[in-house]
């Protein structure tokens, strides 16, 4: 079964909009524990604009499911992921200035660069997975580096999809086949959806895991609207009859 590891950076997006606690963020992360999903994923980004740093050492506390943290891996993520010690660290190459992930790793330019990191987090058991285009070289220079999964970047298969192009799937079907050939797990994530998901999954061998935030928050607001509207309007009729 693939497993659904849900982001919770969206969560943190609107506490933060506030400025208070609410929505709390371990409170929403343990709820989805329990509703089901397999994993939690953080993407704490430098300028915490929504994962703050002190939300991964307390989520850690309290995931009981599989915790990834995603990120750039400049020094002090590094300090914080090997402190934490989650199950996995999914590296991104992400601008500090980027609105969100835009790009996969060069592993061939950055291949030593990613070797050392890896080794480091290696040594303290961390399953590493590297954030990575559907480009099968790309792919051959990951499985140098010593790697435990790549993290297929799926946004232009999502946008392609969205378009009616199904055929998008044909990279993301070869590389997913070539990453398990090199002993790579699979992985997945950005801008799946309700939409997309289920023809992604059905279309790439051996996928372990998908990471899904911006559409399955933006979704649940959706599903969740009526329900919540017809709460508020019960309330006031409740108070309009005394
Ligand atoms: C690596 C990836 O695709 C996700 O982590 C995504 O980038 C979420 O980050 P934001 O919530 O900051 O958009
Ligand atoms: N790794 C992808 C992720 O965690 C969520 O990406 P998105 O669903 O917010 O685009």
């Amino acid at each position: 079964m693939i497993k659904l590891s849900v982001n919770v950076n969206k969560i943190a997006t609107l506490r933060n909009s506030r400025g208070g606690d609410f929505p709390n963020v371990v409170k929403v992360s343990s709820d989805i524990q329990d509703f089901g999903a397999d994993g939690i994923t953080i993407h704490p980004r430098p300028d915490e604009r929504h994962i703050r740093y002190q939300d991964a050492y307390d989520l850690k506390k309290i995931v009981t499911t599989e915790f990834n943290i995603e990120g750039n891996p400049i020094s002090k993520f590094m300090e914080m992921v090997l402190e934490i010690c989650p199950t996995q660290v999914t590296l991104v190459p992400d601008a500090v200035d980027a609105v969100t992930s835009n790009a996969g790793w060069d592993t061939i330019k950055h291949q030593s660069f990613l070797k050392e990191i890896i080794a480091e987090f290696k040594l303290k058991g961390i399953r590493t997975s590297i954030f990575i285009d559907a480009n099968l070289n790309l792919i051959e220079a990951a499985a140098t580096t010593g790697a435990d999964r790549i993290e297929l970047y799926t946004e232009e298969f999502a946008t392609q999809y969205g378009l009616g192009n199904k055929k998008a799937i044909q990279p993301y079907t070869k590389s997913a086949i070539l990453a398990a050939e090199l002993g790579l797990g699979i992985n997945a994530g950005h801008d799946l959806s309700l939409d997309n998901i289920q023809f992604f999954a059905e279309n790439i061998p051996n996928l372990s895991e998908v990471s899904i935030g911006h559409a399955l928050i933006t979704e649940s607001l959706y599903l969740g609207l009526e329900n919540v509207i017809n709460m508020y309007k019960y309330k006031l009729s409740m108070a309009s009859k005394q």
